[in-house]
């Protein structure tokens, strides 16, 4: 199977997480773009908590309500992707830029569903460049931060300009770190004048993963 077959695969298998009737939230990316197909076909009678604006305009153009965070209580799911998944759950994601709403949303369900392809497995965390939300301004010092750390920040590009969030924001993509304590990785660096949120969920970690294989999807439970 190729890498899109392996993401449709785990979106469909993501459906069985789905409570029916259930105010859901849905992460953002390529995989979970899968997901919203597979409801979408399932014409599961959900509402949905977005995290992003391109999951809001592909939620809505399948026929799912989308209801602001500030009007659902507790989730009971999320279900996004990630650019890596640590033995334990940890995640790093971002790359997609949509990781601050991803972190708050996600920190108001009672579980989060992670759905991969095999090739986002790792030991640990860092093989792909660290996303993270900064305030415009401290992008130098950040960068200084970092290279403090071993990492090389770069400030993520779009059409030659800096690439802006949803939020308004930029991010800085962090090359060469090695994350052996993601807890304590994301608690110090998450306090860093100017950092908004760090790319490293081990707060929200996962609470299970579906990880598409060329043997199926196989479930990885870490609660
Ligand atoms: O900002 C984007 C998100 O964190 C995505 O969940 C992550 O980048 C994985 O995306 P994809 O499913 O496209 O690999």
């Amino acid at each position: 199977m190729t890498q899109d077959e392996l993401k449709t695969l785990v979106g469909q298998a993501a459906l069985q997480y789905v409570p029916a009737g259930a105010l859901i939230g849905v992460g953002t990316g390529s995989t979970v773009n899968k997901f919203i197909a597979a409801l979408s076909a399932a014409h599961a009678a959900i509402r949905a908590v977005s995290s992003s604006e391109a999951s809001t305009a592909l939620l809505r153009a399948a026929g799912i309500a989308v209801v602001p965070l500030e009007q659902a209580g507790e989730l009971a799911v999320y279900i996004d992707g990630a650019d890596e998944i640590d033995p334990h759950g940890h995640m790093l994601k971002g790359g997609g830029g949509a990781l601050t709403r991803e972190k708050i949303v996600a920190a108001q369900a009672r579980r989060f569903i992670c759905i991969a392809d095999a090739s986002k497995q790792v030991d640990t965390l860092g093989r792909f460049p660290l996303p993270v939300e900064i305030i415009p301004m401290a992008a130098a010092r950040l960068a200084r931060q970092f290279a403090a750390l071993g990492g090389q920040a770069a400030l993520r590009m779009s059409g030659g300009q800096p690439y802006v969030t949803d939020n308004g924001l930029h991010i800085l993509d962090v090359r060469g770190l090695r994350i052996t304590d993601p807890l304590a990785f994301e608690n110090e660096t998450s306090q860093w004048p100017g950092v908004v949120t760090v790319g490293v969920f081990a707060r929200q970690k996962a609470s299970c993963c579906l990880l598409a294989t060329q043997q199926g999807v196989r479930t990885l439970q870490f609660d």
